[in-house]
Parts: structure tokens; sequence; C-alpha cells
């Protein structure tokens, strides 16, 4: 098997306005890879295309060996998306009963997987709460493990942690790393510069282009600086 996503001259452009401009990318199993760049960078945009939810303009992508847009594929892609999709007339239960439905899972795969997702993100003793009920966090935490449920090989996770308390953050970053070992390829846009020195690789978004990429100590040291902050800053702040 080649790399797990495959990213290949992609371009997007909603009428007139282009959004990504000629992205490259690979990405291999057993890494974390960041997308971080000012809002409105087009972060999301590409995101979206690498699940299949929007087309490029041009160029093309592949995942796990298969051209997007492919509906198989969404039994191997966790998605979190930055606005959270459930059910809030559902159970926190019943959501996660609700998305393990639409996979491949045996009936005892499936308990399992549901213990397993809600523990992680801390929601075990909310199950039976109705989801219109939830915190802000608690909706984002219920939609991590709306991503995880099906065991997927790629995660990508848009924003993650918006709105997650710091303690619960680390569980969760600890359980990333966890997941990365396990041979699983994961994709994280975020804003926040300790969760980008997590990542093993970094894309440095801006105005739709790739303007840096590679790991964190090596985009510190082609910025000459110590803090991923600084390269931020300096890299992808605001065009002079
Ligand atoms: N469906 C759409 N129609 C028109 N313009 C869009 C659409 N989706 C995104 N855009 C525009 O594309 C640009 C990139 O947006 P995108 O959400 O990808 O950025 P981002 O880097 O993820 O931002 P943030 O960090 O704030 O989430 C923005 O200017 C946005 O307004």
């Amino acid at each position: 098997m080649g790399s797990t996503i495959v990213i290949k001259d992609v371009s997007k452009s909603f009428g007139k306005k282009e959004v990504l401009n000629n992205i490259n990318l690979t990405m291999e199993p057993g890494q974390i890879y960041g997308l971080i760049g000012p809002s409105g960078s087009g972060k999301t945009t590409l995101v979206k295309i690498i699940v299949g939810m929007d087309r490029p303009s041009q160029g093309h992508v592949q995942v796990l060996d298969t051209p997007v847009p492919n509906l198989k594929l969404l039994q191997n892609i966790g998605y979190m998306a930055q606005a959270d999709a459930l059910y809030p007339d559902l159970t926190g239960e019943e959501n996660l009963a609700f998305f393990a439905s639409l996979f491949e899972l045996k009936k005892d795969v499936k308990k399992k997987r549901i213990a397993y997702a809600s523990e992680l993100v801390n929601l075990t003793t909310h199950l039976k709460k109705k989801v219109q009920d939830y915190s802000g966090g608690m909706k984002r935490r219920l939609s991590l493990a709306v991503a995880l449920i099906q065991d997927p090989q790629v995660l990508i996770l848009d924003e993650p942690t918006v709105g997650i308390d710091p303690a619960l953050r680390q569980s969760i970053w600890a359980e990333i790393q966890r997941l990365k070992t396990t041979g699983k390829t994961i994709v994280v846009t975020t804003h926040v510069m300790d969760e980008a020195e997590r990542c093993d690789r970094l894309a440095m978004v801006r105005d739709g282009e790739i303007i840096t990429s590679g790991s964190p100590a090596e985009l510190k040291k082609q910025f000459a600086i110590t803090s991923l902050e600084e390269v931020f800053l300096k890299a992808g702040g605001n065009k002079q």
C-alpha cells in the first residue's frame, strides 16, 4: 500500500474566489499531520475535500488507494467537523448508536465502541441526557466520539479541542498519540500552538497555499526561532 492520503494539484474555487491553489501533500500511516494557518486560509475546505464532502475544482485526492469521493471509504474515515452535526432531540447514547449503525459493525463490537468512545471523551455519565441539554464543550466531545465510533484508519479532526477544558484536552491528545502508534493517519486543523507541537508534520496554509511544511523542529529551525507561535506569526500571519 502507498501513502494513506495523496493530494495532487488540488485547487478549489467558490465562484470567482479561489480558496485553494495547487495543493500537493502526501500523508503516511502512523503520523499526525497538523494544518495550521490563519482563519479563512482554506484548512476546512481542504479537509472537506479529503473526506469527499467537497470536490476540488482541479486535481484529485486518493485515500487508502481509492479515489475520493467514495462511499465505502467512509467506513475508514472518521471526520469531526468544526460545526457539530448531532441530533439534539436524541440522547448522547442514541446519537452514538445512530452513527455506529451507519457502519458495518457487529452488535457486540458496536456496544464496545460506544463504551470506548464515550469513555474517551468523558461522557459516560451523560449518555442518557438529550444533546440539546449538553454544553458546547460536551457537544464537541460527543462529535469526537462520533468520529471515532467505527475505528477508522484515517481520522480527520477540524479543530477538535475548541471549547474543551485543558485536562480533557490532555487526555484526548494522549489518545490521539496512542491511535497514531496503531498505524492510523491523523489530520488535525488547529490554531493552538501547543497542539501543533504534538504533530509529526505540519503544513502551514495561507491564502489557499501551503507556504511551508515540515516537522515542528524543522519549521522552527527554518525560521530560526524557538516557538511555533513565532513561526505562525512570521510565516502565517497577515500578508505584508
Ligand atoms: N461553500 C462556500 N462558499 C463560498 N465560500 C466559501 C465556502 N466555504 C468556504 N468558503 C470561503 O473559503 C475560504 C476558506 O475557508 P475555510 O473555512 O476553508 O478556512 P479555514 O482556514 O478553515 O478557517 P478557520 O480557521 O476560520 O476555520 C473563506 O474565505 C471562506 O469564506
